[in-house]
């Protein structure tokens, strides 16, 4: 099924544009998975089945799999969630970006290897960089554009001429030129709510990956009125540790699920 499709499902089925991000790290585990070697499988998959009737997708980052040499797991996570919660698209955050041969090869790890539905993209080495992964139409490809972090301003704040800034000319190009087959979104950070409508101004409907509540202190309300589209969708707004560390205990995959309902119906409210 197209991701985008997919996505619309969710978000119409579960009633909800939260994205559970899955950036699992060991030191932060309870005491009853430390040290097993299938920690990491098996810690995600407890909050996978704990959150899944409450998210539009699930967003592994895979700098937290292959940090502990734990790809394999990724592997088995991913093919989990397909088979477990068939309707939940799941992004694999990788950011990547390369020359197209080499960028080919990032294409077949992400979708064929890893079985994403969707992978984020850095857009910075051109259309010919990214030409790989939308050659896969039916998969999502979500370009960074406006990052969460305070650094994000250096680069994509630049005039790149006539007032137009980078990440507006990103945004520009993605909508016009990029998307021939539909299945591109844009990265835009909950803490930068005035870009996010800059950007929706700019694409129209286009899905918005939005990371940067919870932990990193974006405010919802906020985020919702700059991001949602006419219909009250348009947005997968990301939370990761808030929701995965929310308890320590053997309990833990309840405690996330507490906190993944409260973010869910505080979006919700401002639906
Ligand atoms: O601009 C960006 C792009 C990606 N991320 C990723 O999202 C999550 C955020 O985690 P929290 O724990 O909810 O802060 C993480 O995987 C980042 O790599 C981002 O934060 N900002």
């Amino acid at each position: 099924m197209h991701f985008m499709t997919a996505l619309r499902a969710a978000w119409q089925n579960r009633n909800s544009l939260l994205c559970v991000g899955l950036d699992p790290y060991p030191a932060r585990f309870p005491a009853h998975l430390q040290g097993r070697p299938d920690a990491i499988l098996e810690f995600c998959k407890g909050i996978v089945d704990a959150t899944s009737d409450l998210v539009c997708s699930f967003k592994p980052q895979i700098a937290y799999f292959a940090a502990q040499r734990a790809e394999d797991q990724l592997e088995d996570l991913i093919a989990y969630i397909h088979e477990c919660h068939p309707d939940t698209p799941v992004i694999l955050d990788s950011k990547r970006g390369d020359i197209g041969s080499t960028a080919a090869q990032y294409a077949v790890e992400a979708f064929e290897r890893f079985g994403a539905d969707a992978i984020t993209v850095n857009p910075y080495m051109g259309r010919d960089s990214v030409e790989p992964y939308l050659e896969y139409a039916d998969k999502g490809v979500i370009l960074l554009c406006r990052t969460s972090n305070p650094g994000g301003s250096d680069l994509q704040f630049l005039d790149v001429g006539g007032g137009e800034r980078l990440f507006e000319r990103v945004a520009r190009l993605v909508a016009n030129d990029w998307n021939a087959s539909g299945n591109c979104g844009l990265v835009v950070g909950a803490t930068f709510p005035n870009e996010i409508a800059r950007v929706r101004q700019i694409v129209g409907d286009m899905p918005l990956l939005v990371p940067g509540i919870g932990a990193q202190g974006g405010d919802i309300a906020e985020t919702m009125q700059a991001g949602g589209t006419g219909d009250g969708t348009g947005l997968m707004i990301n939370s990761s540790r808030a929701i995965l560390y929310a308890g320590q205990g053997e309990d833990y995959a309840e405690a996330a699920r507490r906190v993944a309902l409260e973010t869910r119906d505080a979006i919700n409210a401002h639906r």
